[in-house]
């Protein structure tokens, strides 16, 4: 994978899946071959069922493997005890048991736990650790309430602190945004990512925030439906077209120039549109609503819809059929197309005969 650091992790011809019976497997993918270096963030992306939290609990060693090896800081996980393993890696699943009876404050404190043995007296730098941890995940503001007081975004937050305080070089995180609102998904991805560079900690990451993960992930695991896995750079990964393969599905096409997914498929008529910045993307996306291909100069379009900077905004100026119109907003360009499609072009030649 291009580093030059010995991997945190190390997964070799491994194949994950379930053991139906004695006689039948269900194997989900591989073999595969994975590195995760310190530093690193990786995301791991795929569609519903392709495989994500089968990987990342055996990965975990929470699950066992089919077939391979999987290495974490130079030792088999076969042979890792649970202690020495808590002291390489820490985890927040999706299933977090629900301590009714533990305040938040405990189980953020029970991360410690791998280092302060059985009795589990706190050092002043255990409780450093622990107050880091707390005022990275912003949860502050609960620590003293039982953990069945709240909501499933704040506990999701205290499971995150009790990972940071357990202090591994490998942290894994199955869905870590899922009951998060935006501001707070954003927040996540943004101190994960600063988490990795800053401690030099390997994290892994199931998501499907694919916009997101593109934007934070070092790298990017896509695991197809079917089991096949691609890795490499977000960007490499968008731009041969692997990423828009994994999520394959009819009538659902990713736009490589603006990193989202369309949810209106052009059928209709083809409209160039000349501009740039933040104007032309938002028209782009109206338009597309409203089912118009948007191209940047195309002998076939309908109508040419021009954006100029003025002091105190945009403007849109549309030609269409020789006749030019201007729009103080996008609302009034819309209108003015949808009032161009009702009107029959012969209609329209003869109003402006008349008009003339
Ligand atoms: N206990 C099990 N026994 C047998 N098959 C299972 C078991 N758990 C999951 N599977 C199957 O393994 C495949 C992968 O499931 P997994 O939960 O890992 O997918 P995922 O990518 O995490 O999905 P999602 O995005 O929906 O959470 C699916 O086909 C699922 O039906």
């Amino acid at each position: 994978m291009g580093s030059t650091t010995q991997p945190i992790l190390q997964a070799q011809d491994l194949s994950i899946g379930y053991k139906l019976n004695s006689k039948r497997l269900r194997k989900v993918a591989g073999p595969l071959q994975l590195e995760m270096h310190p530093g690193q963030l990786i995301c791991l992306l795929g569609p519903n069922g392709a495989g994500k939290s089968t990987l990342i609990r055996t990965l975990s060693g929470l699950q066992p493997m089919l077939e391979g090896r999987v290495v974490i800081a130079g030792e088999s996980i076969s042979r890792l005890k649970p202690a020495a393993m808590a002291r390489k890696l820490s985890m927040v699943l999706t299933d977090n048991v629900r301590s009714g009876n533990l305040d938040v404050y405990s189980l953020v404190a029970l991360g410690r736990y791998p280092y302060t043995g059985w009795l589990g007296t706190l050092s002043a730098a255990d409780k450093k650790i622990i107050h880091w941890a707390i005022e990275a995940t912003n949860t502050e503001a609960f620590i003293h309430r039982k953990m069945d007081q709240l909501s499933d975004g704040e506990s999701q937050k205290v499971m995150l602190a009790r990972a940071l305080a357990q202090d591994t070089p490998l942290v894994i995180l199955d869905e870590p945004t899922a009951h998060l609102d935006l501001p707070n998904r954003v927040q996540l991805l943004r101190l994960l990512h600063q988490l990795a560079k800053q401690t030099n900690k390997a994290i892994l990451i199931s998501t499907h925030e694919l916009d997101m993960a593109l934007q934070v992930g070092d790298q990017v695991w896509l695991l197809a439906q079917g089991g096949q896995l691609t890795t490499g750079v977000p960007e490499d990964l968008v731009l041969n077209g692997s990423f828009e393969a994994a999520f394959d599905k009819a009538g659902f096409n990713f736009d490589k120039e603006t990193g989202t997914f369309n949810i209106h498929q052009g059928a209709g008529q083809k409209v160039n549109l000349v501009g740039h910045g933040a104007a032309a993307f938002w028209t782009r996306r109206a338009l597309q609503r409203e089912g118009y291909i948007v191209a940047t100069d195309t002998a076939e379009a309908v109508c040419t819809i021009k954006i100029t900077e003025q002091n105190n905004g945009c403007l849109w100026v549309s030609t269409q059929e020789g006749s030019y119109q201007e729009h103080p907003t996008i609302a009034a360009l819309l209108s003015s197309l949808r009032a161009a499609a009702d009107t029959p072009s012969i209609h329209r030649e003869q109003t402006e005969k008349d008009k003339a």
